[in-house]
């Protein structure tokens, strides 16, 4: 029976000033270092192991993913990385701290803005120094793929055509994937893969640090899902 674990990132430097991330590539807190090392140990003392594992391109995600392989002592596996793992991109509240955007929005836009299903936050513009266009991680993307903002639904559909191309084939074949994402990236797969209705998503929080299992049959049925809490 062939496993999947996502696990969002440990505490990050803007995680801790309260300021909305998406897209840009900010490091782990010192808190967030020890959070990912503390999942790998709950993975070992679960007797978890992998045969593959995918990150974001961000560095919050891969270093969750290397010090948890490091304390599986997997280092030695494939680490593959995918930008359709990357947060989601949110547009014109990047950076802004999150307590002054509700003052200046009102809670109702605040939350729709952050937790509504398909409701995506204002754009950036071309322009702006945010926009990834600017990243050299993204030098050779067409600018057609490159959001300018995306509501959880956006994430969720890239996200799910990563993990239906890339990741459903090895679980498939057997083999153990661990996923180290981010908040709203792993939201929306399991709004998918657990049937979530857009009703409840908003409520739905993914803690950093939490591994979440799935254990599939040969067909892709998921036949137990549950947190290492
Ligand atoms: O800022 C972000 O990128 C995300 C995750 O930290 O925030 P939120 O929890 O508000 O979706």
């Amino acid at each position: 029976m062939a496993k999947l674990v996502l696990v969002r990132h440990g505490k990050s430097e803007w995680n801790k000033q309260n300021r909305f991330t998406g897209w840009v590539d900010v490091d782990l807190a010192p808190e967030g270092i020890e959070e990912a090392k503390k999942a790998g140990q709950k993975l070992k003392s679960a007797g978890l192991s992998f045969d593959i594992c995918f990150s974001s391109y961000l560095k919050r995600a891969i270093k969750t993913g290397i010090i948890i392989l490091e304390e599986l002592d997997l280092l030695w596996i494939d680490h593959l990385k995918d930008w359709r793992f990357n947060e989601r991109h949110y547009g014109a509240l990047t950076g802004l701290n999150k307590d002054e955007v509700k003052a200046e929005v009102g809670e109702e836009k605040f939350l729709l803005y952050r937790r509504s299903y398909d409701v995506p936050p204002p754009p950036l513009s071309e322009d702006d120094k945010r926009h990834p266009r600017f990243d050299p991680k993204y030098k050779n993307f067409p600018i057609e793929l490159l959001p300018n903002t995306e509501s959880l639904k956006d994430n969720q559909i890239r996200a799910m055509a990563a993990f239906h191309e890339r990741v459903a084939p090895l679980l498939v074949e057997g083999k153990d994937v661990l996923i180290t994402a981010h908040g709203n990236t792993i939201r929306g797969m399991v709004k998918e893969l657990d049937g979530i209705s857009d009703e409840d998503i908003p409520k739905f929080e993914i803690a950093t640090g939490i591994p979440r299992i799935y254990e599939f049959d040969e067909a892709l049925h998921i036949k137990k899902v549950y947190n290492l809490d």
